[in-house]
């Protein structure tokens, strides 16, 4: 469903900026940090969790000055929606995982459902190693932990760096929590 214009300022209006873009710059370069230590001589492939983590693969790859490759997968359980449900999968590049360092690239760890079902999936496939890294981590217990977490936020609900409501905001330039009164 569309927002309307006016409808989206309002949203955005009643939203509370946690980090701001430059707080997120100093993570993301502390993140590739992280990474060039565990991941420079691995030359591992980069999965993006779409949709999400479009914008964390688009500022944390060019921070990365080593040898690797990129690719995809597209699992989903909030689909636009603001609770999860079932992890569908749309995409999973099982031929290409075997054999590889693996290093999955998600915007956000909250109950942590997808990325358990992601490592699993990815050791399944045959990974050699798997590393993960999100832009966020939610302050509450999760299913698993990510290796390299830009920044820890309380457990409300998201919009910013990829993070969407209703499908809108993941280009809005900050993490912001949306007001009780639009969930
Ligand atoms: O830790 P969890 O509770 O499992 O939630 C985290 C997941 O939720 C979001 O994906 P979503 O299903 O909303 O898909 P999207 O990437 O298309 O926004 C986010 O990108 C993570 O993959
Ligand atoms: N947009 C968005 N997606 C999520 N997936 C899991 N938690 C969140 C959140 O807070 N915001």
């Amino acid at each position: 469903m569309k927002l309307t214009a006016t409808q989206y300022d309002a949203v955005a209006a009643r939203a509370e900026c946690l980090v701001t873009a430059a707080e997120m710059d100093a993570a993301l370069d502390s993140m590739a940090a992280a990474l060039t230590a565990q991941l420079a001589d691995k030359d591992p492939l980069v999965l993006c969790v779409m949709t999400g983590a479009v914008i964390a693969a688009g500022l944390l790859l060019p921070r990365l000055n080593f040898q690797l490759r990129v690719d995809y997968l597209h699992a989903s359980r909030y689909q636009g929606a603001t609770r999860g449900g079932e992890l569908a999968w749309r995409h999973r590049p099982s031929a290409a995982i075997r054999g590889e360092h693996i290093l999955i690239l998600d915007d956000i760890l909250d109950e942590g459902i997808t990325l358990a079902q992601v490592i699993r999936a990815c050791h399944e496939d045959g990974a050699a190693s798997v590393l993960s890294a999100v832009l966020v981590e939610k302050q509450r217990p999760h299913q698993c932990q990510a290796d390299v977490v830009g920044v820890v936020v309380a457990d409300r609900y998201l919009y910013g760096y990829g993070l969407d409501y209703k499908n809108y905001f993941r280009n809005a330039p900050g993490i912001f929590a949306v007001a009780d009164a639009d969930i």
